[in-house]
């Protein structure tokens, strides 16, 4: 059982807040998209109204990428969302990061610098040995208690996610406890339910895809994206050399052999895209599978519109869709519409549930919305999908007990 604010005695208590903001950073090295910070504001400013004195903990990026910033711009962006100043501290764990918690009054917020600074945060621990890292052995004595609202890094067994709630008393946030509601009951939606998975993530996508078909979960599991692009291979189409290529430097080779174990396990169930659009002339040009190889240099870049109708045929006898991953390379206006006519369609069914970072910003990009719920988690939202469970949640679930809330 996870305690959550509801069961948090706030006033005049130091909150260590792990939030997601991982975010997409511009040229200039600052925040360029602030919607995984919104996500965050209710629980944050719930904890501030209350009382609290609230310490945010989160990781921008990874080591060696162009988005491995400091979090100073996120706390200038926080407090203008929150309408308070918001401090930002240059340090995580260290006697400077200690005294600006210690500093904290009832109401105040600050946001220390990016964990993955430090690099402890960017490994995985079992919570035992997280709870012996430098961070946690750090924050542990300036904090009175530990909310988890960091839903999208759940999946990561990384100290400010295991290890603190391995030794204080710890909550779900509001973003952690809406999103566990939901994803944590896909089994007991209406059916049918379809599963559509498009995007880049592949593996993932195939392991979901085995997870729901061998549990009698799904109905039908609609493929699209570089996912769909997969299976059309492990159906013996032949894609052409620059989408093969791709799927190869990514390293998904041996997942075409996943693909066509699932596709002669559960063929009458997975819907494999009928067309595909490629960039001729620089426009955008459809061709139906049976008109495959594309010409040279030409990769499949989104589903057509013979994959639309098909596709449409199936969701309209659905009750529940959950969808993760776009069905094309929406970044590219060539190749939105296939992303934008897919999830338009998927808004009609009485439950939809969106997964997925990048899915969340291309509907945000293509103004599609009137989902049931849009998860703030890509890998995390997938790993629940197979039912696993994940690091983080485990952890809470485990944490040491809380004083009964009073307020
Ligand atoms: N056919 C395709 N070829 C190459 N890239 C694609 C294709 N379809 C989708 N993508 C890319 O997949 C990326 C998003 O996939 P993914 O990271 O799995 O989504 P999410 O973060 O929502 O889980 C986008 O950048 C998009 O351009
Ligand atoms: O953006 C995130 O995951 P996502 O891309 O799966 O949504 C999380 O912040 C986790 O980041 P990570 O995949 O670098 O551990």
């Amino acid at each position: 059982m996870i305690a959550t604010l509801d069961d948090l005695n706030v006033e005049g208590t130091t909150v260590g807040v792990r939030v997601d903001v991982n975010s997409p950073i511009g040229d200039d090295g600052t925040l360029a998209d602030d919607a995984r910070l919104r996500a965050h504001v209710d629980t944050l400013s719930e904890l501030l109204e209350r009382g609290g004195q609230v310490a945010v903990l989160a990781h921008q990026g990874r080591p060696g990428s162009d988005d491995f910033v400091s979090l100073e711009s996120h706390a200038d962006r926080l407090s203008e969302l929150l309408g308070q100043p918001v401090d930002y501290v240059d340090a995580t764990f260290t006697d400077a990061a200690r005294d600006a918690v210690r500093g904290l009054s009832n109401g105040d917020c600050l946001v220390l610098e990016n964990t993955r600074f430090y690099s402890e945060e960017y490994m995985e621990f079992d919570p035992e040995r997280a709870a012996r890292t430098h961070l946690v052995e750090g924050l542990e004595s300036v904090l009175d208690v530990y909310v988890n609202d960091a839903f999208a890094a759940a999946h990561r067994s990384q100290p400010s996610l295991v290890g603190l709630p391995t030794v204080l008393p710890s909550y779900a946030g509001r973003v952690m406890e809406a999103e566990l509601d939901v994803l944590g009951s896909i089994e007991e939606t209406p059916e049918p339910r379809v599963y559509v998975l498009g995007g880049a993530k592949v593996p993932d996508s195939i392991d979901v895809a085995w997870s729901v078909l061998e549990k009698g979960l799904a109905d039908h599991v609609l493929t699209a994206g570089v996912v769909g692009n997969v299976f059309l291979i492990a159906d013996g189409v032949d894609l052409g050399d620059a989408s093969s290529d791709f799927i190869y430097e990514q390293g998904y080779w041996d997942e075409i052999d996943r693909a066509a174990d699932l596709l002669d396990a559960y063929g009458d169930r997975i819907a494999l895209p009928r067309d595909v659009a490629v960039a001729r002339n620089d426009e955008r040009h459809e061709l139906g599978v049976n008109a495959l190889p594309p010409g040279n240099g030409e990769s499949a870049m989104d589903i057509g519109e013979s994959t639309l109708d098909y596709y449409r045929r199936i969701l309209g006898d659905a009750e529940t869709v959950i969808l993760n991953g776009p069905a094309g390379v929406f970044e590219d206006d060539r190749f939105k519409t296939g992303t934008r006519q897919l999830y338009d369609a998927a808004t009609d069914i009485p439950t939809s549930i969106v997964g997925g970072g990048d899915t969340a910003s291309a509907l945000r990009k293509l103004g599609v919305d009137g989902f049931s719920h849009i998860s703030t988690g890509g890998g995390a939202a997938l790993r629940m999908l197979t039912a696993e469970s994940l690091p983080a949640v485990t952890a809470l679930e485990n944490a040491p007990k809380q004083p009964a809330a009073d307020d």
